[in-house]
């Protein structure tokens, strides 16, 4: 369902490139992506969500093969298939609640689904400030805006770069409670990349949680590539 084998990055002009060693995640299991700044997590995500292309390699994402894919073909299956909450949320302050949760219909040329909306918004309490506008919102109601947003075209995969990157104790758990109960609730599979050590003790507490250590960039031919299990890799504890 998610996994890859011979992934390679090289990004143009790069001496080094990044190699990802070999991975599938289990079915029902979330993703912890781990590794220090500059390990690759953000890379290895743009590619998860097509917005990288698979330069070598194959990549599979929710049961779809992602390399060879048309960026117009990307473009379609991204919006289908994956739920993105960006480390800044970006809510738009033009526009209300309820119109920031209209925007991946509308993006994709589609109407928006009202009642999914306020199924939601609902859920997530918010349906009393469907009519503010992001700035009229505390740092917790407008993370559980962003993740409502993300969940709009039910997702199979739920997406979360550094989720909890400059916040404090209380946000960052509450961030991260959010998007693995959304994940239970909307059956989709989460990955989480972070380098936060309150993040990852969370995570690796728990068994639905798989987690892959990247390792940055390596010198061509002298990466030297592991094999293990679909729990651990590069096991370096002291690198993230
Ligand atoms: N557009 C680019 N051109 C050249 N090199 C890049 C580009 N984007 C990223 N890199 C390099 O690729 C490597 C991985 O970057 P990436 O952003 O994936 O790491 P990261 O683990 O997400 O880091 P951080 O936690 O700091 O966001 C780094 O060495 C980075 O300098």
């Amino acid at each position: 369902m998610l996994g890859w084998s011979g992934l390679v990055h090289h990004y143009a002009g790069a001496t080094d490139t990044l190699r990802y060693v070999d991975f599938s995640l289990g079915r029902g299991r979330h993703l912890l992506l781990r590794g220090a700044s500059g390990a690759g997590k953000s890379t290895l995500l743009a590619l998860l969500s097509g917005l990288l292309r698979v330069q070598q390699g194959e990549l599979e994402v929710a049961g779809t093969s992602l390399a060879g894919m048309s960026a117009r073909a990307l473009d379609a299956w991204r919006g289908e298939t994956l739920g993105v909450v960006p480390q800044r949320l970006h809510l738009s302050d033009a526009l209300t609640v309820a119109e920031n949760l209209a925007l991946p219909a509308l993006a994709a040329g589609q109407r928006a689904d009202t009642a999914r909306a306020a199924e939601l918004l609902e859920g997530l309490q918010l349906a009393e400030l469907a009519e503010r506008r992001p700035h009229q919102l505390s740092v917790g109601q407008a993370q559980r805006v962003a993740v409502a947003r993300a969940l709009m075209r039910r997702p199979r995969l739920l997406l979360a770069d550094e989720p909890s990157a400059n916040l404090d104790d209380d946000h960052a758990l509450h961030m991260l409670a959010l998007l693995l109960d959304a994940a239970e609730r909307e059956a989709c599979t989460l990955v989480i990349a972070s380098h936060d050590g309150r993040v990852i003790e969370a995570l690796s507490a728990r068994e639905d949680v798989a987690e892959v250590v990247l390792r940055g960039m390596q010198p061509s031919g002298q990466m030297e590539v592991p094999t293990g299990s679909s729990t651990s890799y590069w096991a370096d504890e002291g690198f993230a």
